[in-house]
């Protein structure tokens, strides 16, 4: 048996890449100094899969920002008003990215998605009907020249024509078969280039097939890999899915003419069924995806076994469910954790050990390493806290319900408020600019007392609650100053949480998330917020608005435990996040936020699921975290990069009094669902986007205001940017906030008739 995984992480051991390409976009390092630092990331990782004893290493897997934008650049899938800007190669691909302005020229990024059910951003192609897909790009095979160059067995991987197609944006009439016969002749010529190297194997990945499937999806896709295959090629190929199973599309998969299909067995848990139920061919090879490439936990190396052993397969090869970019780099950085946790740990560079210990185990010669994994499972041993589950055991469906109705509340809010229309506020955090950082990371690193590091995020919070008095906006915030992240800041406030020092995870572009691990059971173990929040409200006499993060998105993007149900775990942070919310109120704080930017995100890929298996507990959850408020307690709440077109409903249910979302780097379609569907709860769509420096001009920002009054009742809307500023630098935020608040009074202005 051989071992190869579906990708590497990419943004270095150190987050290497991170650190070189912003010191780039800011002109602090040259475009020689980055590509160089990407090729030493290249060859390191190679050489650390090879040491590991894996057989095939991967290629095509670096990114300088997205694998799907690479994708799209390579086959000249680049809209003119960026070519126009007439950058070199690079530039022009960062333009695409995070958009561009300079003098004259300023031209928006492309939309970011989330990518399936993950954490991790691809940029969204944009095709319109002059798009003329054909091969132009040369970094893929650049790449792969260099690792061939290097090692002698290397897997290449692209994504594949379907996902692509199916992922990219049409905004003129033609739709994606109208681009078929032209992205197949691409593909061809990709092979027909690769056919030159000396790659083993080709990984096409193809995610898209585990969504549900159309008739016409499948017609389309078989199509295309007819056409596709037909083209010579000395490599073998290998159709990869992940992140679910392929219900719709096996029989079609295995008649294909490709030396390997890549499945994922643990996510994919059908596929195993599809496998024993209809059979797997002989002259086929297995992909087996038995490794997670999305949790943290080690391999149980007798399940495994079991597993490979009761599939009627007879040829494999080990791998990763999917690509390890979803999980951290090594846990040999973790000198200080929890040791009792650390043994159970496999991160990036452990489960490539993992893949060639199993390799030896089922090859009849792994004894010892299957002894040792068997005594480090009898031995898993989760805190458990016996008042969080008498907790839980008592939670009546009251518990579950707020009163009065949302609309008597809004009544009786308005007179609470007495907001002006069209009120306006921000998502929360203001920049988390170096002085920030560098004011929490002396704190870490104990060069200054708690008293100190308290003092100057006091002052940042006096600085930001100025700026919004001046500039005009309603709702004001504090600025988050004090959280590293979201929901590491809340975990570490929670008790039944672990945190590592340098496990990060690629999120999108140049930024991460160190996602904290949930270990034991989970409750409050102090205040959290109060203090931050009581002291901003005291600097002035606007509404101050409370910031936490909700359950649902505190488990989202953690490492959870897979001792207990998703459910339990969820209903163990609303309960903890309820005190919060109380307390909060308590103190006097009478908007309270509760951000759930990732209860999107982990909703099931196929519609089948979507309730039974997660919005019948995760909306609960929220519900369960503010039931118990005063009608005069305004709840709002906020989601990111949120297509949830078809869960307009669902998202009414959490009961919120207010939800903002993100708009403004897609279209405004969201809104016209809104409508259609008669949304209730009052909405702050995203008037401008946030993850882009690019600074929005009032005049367009009073033009999306004014497509949303179309749409959507005024005393129903609210005016915010799309996200949290923290990636922002001063100057960007700043200029857009004056901007969105001059645009909302020039367009109140025009509403009670005054020019
Ligand atoms: N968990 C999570 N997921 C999310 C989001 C989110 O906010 N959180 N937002 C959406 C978009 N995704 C995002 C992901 C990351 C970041 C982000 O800003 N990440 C920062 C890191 C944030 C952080 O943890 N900061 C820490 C550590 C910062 C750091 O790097 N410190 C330096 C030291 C700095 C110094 O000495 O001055 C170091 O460790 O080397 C802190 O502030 O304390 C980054 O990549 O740069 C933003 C959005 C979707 N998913
Ligand atoms: N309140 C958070 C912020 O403003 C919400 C961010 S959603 C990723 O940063
Ligand atoms: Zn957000």
């Amino acid at each position: 048996m051989t071992t190869t995984v579906v990708g590497f992480p990419r943004i270095g051991e150190h987050r290497e890449l991170k650190r070189i390409t912003e010191k780039y976009w800011k002109n602090n390092a040259t475009q020689t100094e980055l590509l160089e630092a990407a090729t030493a990331i290249k060859e390191k990782h190679w050489d650390i899969q090879a040491q590991a004893g894996i057989d095939f290493v991967s290629a095509g897997d670096f990114s300088f920002f997205d694998n799907v934008l690479d994708t799209a650049y390579l086959l000249n899938i680049i809209p003119n008003r960026y070519r126009e800007l007439d950058l070199d190669d690079l530039d022009q691909y960062f333009a695409l990215a995070r958009g561009y302005q300079e003098g004259e020229k300023s031209v928006k990024a492309l939309p970011m998605k989330k990518w399936f059910n993950t954490n991790y951003h691809y940029i969204v192609p944009e095709i319109n009907d002059t798009t003329q897909i054909k091969v132009t790009g040369n970094r893929l095979f650049d790449d792969v020249a260099l690792a061939t160059s290097k090692h002698a067995n290397v897997k290449a991987s692209i994504v594949g024509p379907f996902t692509l197609l199916k992922l990219a944006r049409y905004i003129g009439t033609k739709q994606a078969a109208d681009f078929a016969v032209d992205t197949i002749a691409a593909y061809r010529e990709i092979f027909a280039k690769l056919n030159e190297t000396s790659i083993a194997w080709l990984q096409i990945d193809e995610p898209a097939l585990v969504f549900d499937l159309t008739d016409e999806d499948k017609a389309f896709f078989q199509d295309i890999y007819t056409q596709l295959l037909a083209q010579e090629h000395g490599f073998k190929v290998n159709i990869q899915t992940y992140f679910g199973d392929v219900r719709d599309i096996y029989s079609t998969l295995v008649a294909l003419p490709v030396e390997g299909l890549g499945l994922d067995l643990l996510e994919g848990k059908y596929n195993r069924a599809l496998i024993k139920e209809l059979g797997f061919p002989n002259d086929k090879i297995l992909f087996a995806g038995v490794v997670n490439g999305k949790n943290i936990w080690r391999n149980e190396y007798r399940k495994t076994v079991e597993l490979i052993k009761s599939l009627p397969v007879e040829n494999y090869i080990l791998s990763t469910s999917c690509s390890l970019l979803h999980v951290p780099f090594t846990t040999a950085n973790e000198p200080n954790l929890n040791p009792d946790l650390l043994q159970h740990l496999a991160f990036a560079v452990q489960k490539l050990t993992e893949l060639k210990e199993l390799d030896a185990i089922l090859a009849g010669n792994g004894d010892t390493a299957l002894e040792a994994n068997e005594e480090l499972f009898a031995s898993v041993n989760h805190p458990f806290d016996a008042n969080v589950h008498a907790r839980i055991d008592q939670l009546t469906e009251a518990d579950y319900h707020r009163q009065p109705s949302r609309e008597e509340r809004a009544k009786i809010q308005k007179a609470e408020f007495n907001l002006p229309e069209l009120p306006t506020t921000t998502i929360g955090s203001f920049p988390q600019t170096a002085d920030v950082r560098s004011n929490r990371a002396k704190f870490r690193k104990g060069e200054i007392t708690r008293a100190e590091y308290d003092a100057f995020n006091r002052e940042k919070i006096a600085d930001i609650v100025k700026f919004q008095e001046e500039i005009g906006l309603d709702v004001l915030v504090h600025g988050e100053f004090e959280r590293n992240d979201m929901v590491e800041y809340f975990g570490e406030h929670l008790a039944g949480f672990e945190f590592t020092k340098n496990a990060w995870v690629q999120s999108y572009g140049s930024r991460a998330v160190k996602p904290p691990i949930i270990w034991g059971d989970v409750s409050r173990k102090e205040a959290i917020t109060v203090e931050t929040s009581a002291y901003a409200q005291s600097l002035t006499d606007k509404w101050m608005k409370g910031m936490l993060t909700g359950p649902v998105t505190i488990f989202n993007w953690s490492f959870p435990r897979e001792d207990i149900t998703p459910e339990e775990s969820v209903t163990q942070i609303a309960l903890a996040i309820q005190d919060e919310v109380l307390d909060l109120e308590a103190h006097g704080i009478k908007i309270i936020q509760i951000d759930e930017a990732a209860l999107r995100e982990k909703l099931p890929l196929r519609k089948s699921d979507w309730f039974k298996e997660y919005l019948d507990w995760a909306v609960p959850a929220f519900r369960l975290v503010h039931s118990k408020v005063e009608p005069t307690t305004q709840i709002h709440t906020h989601m990111c990069y949120s297509e949830f077109n078809d869960i307009v409903k669902a998202i009414d249910d959490l009961d919120a009094d207010v939800i903002s979302f993100e708009a403004s780097r897609s279209d405004l379609s969201l809104i016209e669902d809104l409508k259609a569907n008669n949304f209730e709860t009052e909405v702050g769509p995203g008037i401008y986007d946030i993850h882009s420096p690019r600074i929005p001009s009032k005049d367009e920002l009073v033009d999306i205001i004014n497509k949303i009054l179309a749409k959507l009742p005024t005393e129903k809307v609210w005016i915010n940017p799309d996200c949290g500023l923290k990636t922002r630098g001063d100057k960007e935020a700043t200029e857009s906030l004056e901007n969105l608040v001059a645009a909302t009074f020039e367009v109140r202005g025009k509403l009670n008739g005054i020019n």
